[in-house]
């Protein structure tokens, strides 16, 4: 590893406050000030944090791994109890104990360790420990983030999603339904956050594009159970959906395909930031053709912040998607230019409580004028 050259003495970074904070004395004054030390205290954990963030999740990734939250969800343990049913040594799993604790996933009562909040929260999210396992493909891609970030590597994060750009040649099905359960899995809490925050009243069909095996569909037939819906995929997606006979499936590919007429309203919920501008460009175009005048689309998906960067998002997806190599995490502000491209106006960002969960952007098919 090749050292890095410390900056010219005395440092004197741009911004006041940042010459405030590299001056030895301003620190040292920080640490007797009472309201200052507060502000010195939370920055430097925060620092901390993100510098031991990979070993947090890796010991996340170890927790899941070992069914600890599941073991403990039958009431607390001692690291001696539990070790002969993870196969750990005791005084290994104690460090890995402390740590969930020490990470709030666990609650420590004297020797024994106890599920807290925050770790049923993760046991009973929709596919997050699946999303949690999954990373394993993820850290592998980064695990030289100066080659990964100047694009000098290949990634297996693609590879991992087949189905996601149309797979090629025939997949094993315990595969491919383990990518479809994934993504469904994911989807629920997506189709419910963005449905608290969009109102299809007045809809008469949606039909939701990319739409996988239906989860978003079905989330949507329960809260309105009178909109006629459809749903449009790859054909071999579509196949395996279950969904209520009267709910229209079309087998095809936007790329070559045009979208089924007839619907008011198109969704696309996590399907924009898979593909380049160019795909996104003509997809969009596809929808406006399809929709008639007043019609709506329903851009579902996590979003870049923009000039405000987000911390999960501009970290989290953008990452992820960059890995992916095919799409981006774009902001709120550029689909909405995509979306005027298309022909598209009245666009409009919902609030949205839990950006890392999803985003929506809504915006309609101009009227004809007169
Ligand atoms: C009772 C007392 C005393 C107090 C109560 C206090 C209180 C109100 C507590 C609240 C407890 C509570 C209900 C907590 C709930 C927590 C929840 C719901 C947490 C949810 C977390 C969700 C997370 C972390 C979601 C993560 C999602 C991820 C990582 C999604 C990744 C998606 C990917 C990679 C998709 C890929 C698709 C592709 C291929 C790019 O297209
Ligand atoms: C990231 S998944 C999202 C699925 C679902 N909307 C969700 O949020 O869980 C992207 C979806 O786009 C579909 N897809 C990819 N390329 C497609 C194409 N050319 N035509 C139609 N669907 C396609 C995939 O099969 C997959 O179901």
């Amino acid at each position: 590893m090749a050292d890095i050259p410390a900056p010219d003495l005395p440092f004197r970074p741009a911004g006041l406050v940042n010459r405030l904070v590299a001056s030895a004395r301003f620190q040292a004054l920080c640490a007797r000030v009472p309201g200052l030390r507060g502000v010195a205290r939370r920055e430097g954990a925060a620092l901390f944090d993100l510098m031991q963030g990979f070993v947090q999740s890796q010991m996340l990734m170890a927790l899941v791994e070992l069914r600890i939250l599941h073991l403990l969800a039958d009431g607390p343990a001692t690291a001696a109890a539990l070790a002969p049913r993870c196969n750990v040594p005791p005084e290994r799993l104690q460090i890995l104990l402390q740590a969930g604790a020490a990470m709030r996933l666990l609650k420590r009562r004297g020797d024994r360790f106890a599920l807290a909040r925050r770790g049923t929260a993760l046991l009973t999210v929709p596919g997050l420990q699946d999303m949690v396992r999954h990373h394993d493909v993820l850290y592998r891609d980064l695990a030289d983030p100066v080659a990964f970030i100047r694009g000098d590597t290949t990634t297996e994060l693609a590879d991992f999603w087949p189905y996601v750009f149309g797979a090629k040649g025939a997949m094993d099905p315990a595969q491919t339904a383990r990518y479809s359960r994934l993504m469904a899995e994911s989807q629920s809490l997506v189709a419910a956050e963005a449905l608290a925050h969009l109102s299809l009243k007045g809809t008469r069909k949606l039909l939701d594009v990319g739409g996988g095996t239906g989860v978003f569909i079905r989330a949507v037939r329960a809260r309105y159970p009178k909109l006629q819906l459809a749903l449009f995929d790859l054909p071999d997606v579509v196949a395996q959906a279950a969904l209520p006979a009267d709910i229209a499936r079309h087998g095809g590919s936007f790329r070559t395909d045009p979208l089924p007429q007839g619907a008011d309203v198109i969704s696309l919920v996590r399907v924009l930031y898979d593909h380049s501008d160019d795909t996104v460009r003509a997809l969009l175009a596809k929808a406006f053709a399809a929709l008639p005048p007043a019609g709506r689309v329903l851009i579902i998906e996590p979003m870049s912040g923009g000039t405000r960067p987000d911390p999960q998002t501009d970290v989290y997806f953008s990452v992820y998607t960059l890995a992916m190599q095919t799409g981006k995490t774009r902001s709120a502000a550029r689909i909405a230019e995509l979306l005027r491209e298309a022909g598209f106006d009245e666009i409009s960002k919902e609030h949205a409580d839990r950006p890392f969960i999803t985003c929506v952007l809504t915006a309609s098919k101009p009227q004809p004028a007169g």
